[in-house]
């Protein structure tokens, strides 16, 4: 991606080129994407730097102050292919379940070399310097950089006849794919497939010289939850969350929800009553909670843009327009990182509007 001619040259495409491993169904949807071609957003100037990281190797490093949704870098990935193996032959007798794995993963291998060895010399150099920690479960050295760096991609990518997991992609960058974990992550990113590139954003205010990070682990997850997902990657998370008040951070993390629904239902009730009745303990409880889920790092939940509406209506009700705004702002940065609309009360109620208790929606939201 793009088409590539016989005498294109690495040069002649500044936005980078992407070797992809695809069926001829998802090509079929890439192409017909609304707008698809166009240029991606850049950031007026560079952002970030990448160098050496105690512990962690190389990571990203910001250069300026960035704020919530804030674009860092914009970059096409160095090659796309499915996230399942895909392996169109038969075990053969005599070969146990481990021994036909092991062949699948060889086969499918020799596969993705054919997609690397097509890439430009100066693309098939950056992606063998990348990270590999899959040396020891039997994946090649192009399965293991794939699996070490690459990226899920969402929606535009998808072969529904393999089903839900294998049917997904994955994408290894160049420069992104040297973003370190964090379970309290500082960034997030989308794939805009018109322009075929990611856009990684800031999800918080981030000073000079921060490291930037992403959560490799479902950050709703327990502290063990998330050791265990991030096993295979070869590395054990010293973040605050994992080595601090983990009881804590846990109880944030698995009832992030019920919290926040629990908190609009307290808010609804808190409205509802007389002016001179409403104290100011609303907003500080919320303001509270809000300011827990900044420090475990949740705030590119859908749950933060919800509190921050509630926070913002508090203000509303308190006659603080200048603050109710500054709110209304902070949940306009958090689309803009995430490139998604927000969650809303009114949706989320409309769908619920016979439930009483909002703290046993959670699978509905
Ligand atoms: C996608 S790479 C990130 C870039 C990598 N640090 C490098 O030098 O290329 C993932 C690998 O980085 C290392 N890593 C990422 N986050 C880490 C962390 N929080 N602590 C220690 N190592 C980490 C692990 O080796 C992991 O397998």
């Amino acid at each position: 991606m793009p088409i590539r001619r016989l005498d294109s040259t690495y040069d002649e495409e500044p936005i980078g080129w992407s070797e992809c491993f695809v069926t001829s169904s998802v090509k079929r949807q890439i192409h017909e994407t609304a707008g698809f071609g166009r240029a991606p957003p850049q950031p007026e100037r560079v952002n970030f730097r990448i160098s050496p990281t105690p512990g962690m190797g190389l990571g990203m490093f910001a250069t300026c102050s960035l704020k919530m949704g804030d674009l860092i870098l914009s970059e096409r990935p160095l090659i796309v292919v499915p996230v399942g193996i895909r392996a169109d032959f038969r075990k053969p007798p005599g070969f146990t379940d481990e021994q036909y794995s092991q062949a699948a993963l060889f086969e499918w291998e020799k596969n993705l070399e054919i997609c690397v060895k097509r890439m430009f010399p100066e693309n098939r150099k950056a992606f063998y310097a990348l990270t590999n920690s899959h040396t020891e479960d039997g994946s090649g050295p192009v399965i293991g950089r794939i699996r070490t760096n690459g990226f899920g991609l969402g929606d535009g990518f998808y072969d529904k006849e393999c089903g839900v997991t294998a049917g997904g992609y994955s994408a290894t960058c160049d420069k992104m794919s040297r973003i370190n974990h964090s379970c309290r992550p500082n960034t997030t990113h989308s794939f805009d497939v018109a322009s075929f590139s990611f856009q990684l954003r800031a999800t918080r205010d981030i000073k000079p010289g921060d490291q930037l990070f992403y959560s490799y682990a479902e950050v709703s997850l327990s502290a063990a939850g998330r050791k265990q997902e991030l096993a295979p990657y070869g590395f054990e998370c010293t973040c605050a969350s994992c080595s601090g008040d983990t009881a804590k951070s846990d109880r944030i993390r698995t009832n992030l929800v019920s919290l926040v629904c629990d908190n609009r239902l307290q808010y609804d009730t808190w409205a509802r009553k007389p002016r001179h009745l409403r104290d100011n303990k609303m907003l500080q409880s919320s303001l509270d909670l809000l300011s827990s889920l900044e420090n475990e790092g949740l705030t590119s939940t859908p749950y933060y843009p919800l509190l921050v509406c509630t926070v913002s209506e508090i203000y509303t009700q308190l006659g603080d327009t200048e603050n109710a705004n500054l709110y209304l702002h902070r949940q306009e940065a958090w689309k803009t990182a995430r490139n998604e609309e927000a969650l809303t009360w009114d949706g989320i109620l409309g769908k619920v509007k016979n439930k009483l208790n909002l703290s046993s929606l959670s699978p509905l939201i």
